[in-house]
């Protein structure tokens, strides 16, 4: 018997809850405004030999420390390193969304991205091309409509797989400018050496050169925990390039 944590992230009102609601049977708080879930909310399935536990974040529209919200959600893929994290787009906004969906990828390469109301998207005539966003982001990519339990097996199947290590994704790595990559390649090992490759070391250096307070106070509390849970292979991509 298998057992994974699945978070899922993305920007408000992306169908999360309803997601989350789907696949738990629980009834966390859902609706047509932005910011309902505040608090992270846990739920628990299982399907075949596999136990998923289910983390509801809440809705934000980046991942650095903005508010409380944003600290919550990325205080948790980036320490707690659930098993894989799905990001939940708006198929009808999908520009917009793509941008969560890039930082969650700076942060961990074990991501399935979602593009929820598919139902919606068709209502109005647009196609999303799955295959695309797959390869260039790096990661599989799915389309569900939460509300109408539609592609919720094959969203399981992918997430699943990327868990087990089935698939390997290998997330597209953006480059900045001269000068901010020329600081990475000094930072980058260093950081890798003090914290033992525990937390994903170049996501830590962009935050370093924002000079993120808030995360070098949390970084400084996470340091201070066990580390036996975290293995090095956990944040070195894979070779496998991702179907
Ligand atoms: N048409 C359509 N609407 C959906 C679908 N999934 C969710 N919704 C609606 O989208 C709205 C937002 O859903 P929520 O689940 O509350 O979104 P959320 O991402 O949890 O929002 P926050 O907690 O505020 O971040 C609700 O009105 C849902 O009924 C879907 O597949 N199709
Ligand atoms: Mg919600």
């Amino acid at each position: 018997m298998s057992s994974y944590t699945i978070a899922l992230a993305g920007n408000p009102n992306t169908g999360k809850s309803t997601l989350f609601n789907t696949l738990t049977g629980l009834r966390q708080h859902t609706g047509n405004w932005a910011g309902k879930t505040v608090v992270m909310a846990e739920g628990e399935f299982a399907r075949g030999n596999t136990t998923f536990r289910i983390i509801d974040l809440p809705g934000t529209y980046s991942l650095y420390s903005n508010s409380a919200d944003e600290e919550v959600a990325r205080d948790y893929i980036v320490f707690d390193q659930p098993d894989v994290t799905v990001v939940v787009l708006d198929a009808t906004s999908l520009e917009r969304n793509l941008n969560l969906a890039l930082q969650v990828l700076e942060m961990t390469s074990r991501v399935v991205v979602c593009v929820n109301l598919i139902d919606e998207a068709k209502r109005l005539g647009i196609h999303i091309d799955l295959e695309k966003i797959s390869k260039r982001l790096g990661v599989p990519c799915v389309a569900i409509s939460a509300r109408n339990q539609i592609g919720i097996e094959n969203l399981l199947d992918q997430v699943e797989k990327v868990a087990n290590g089935t698939i390997v994704p290998t997330p597209v790595q953006i480059t900045y400018s001269d000068q901010i990559e020329a600081k990475l390649v000094e930072l980058e090992p260093l950081i890798a050496k003090t914290m033992n490759r525990r937390f994903p070391t170049r996501w830590i250096a962009l935050r370093l050169l924002d000079g993120d307070e808030s995360l070098l106070k949390t970084l400084r509390e996470r340091m201070q925990e066990p580390a036996e849970s975290f293995g090095e292979e956990r944040l070195t991509h894979g070779q496998t390039v991702c179907h």
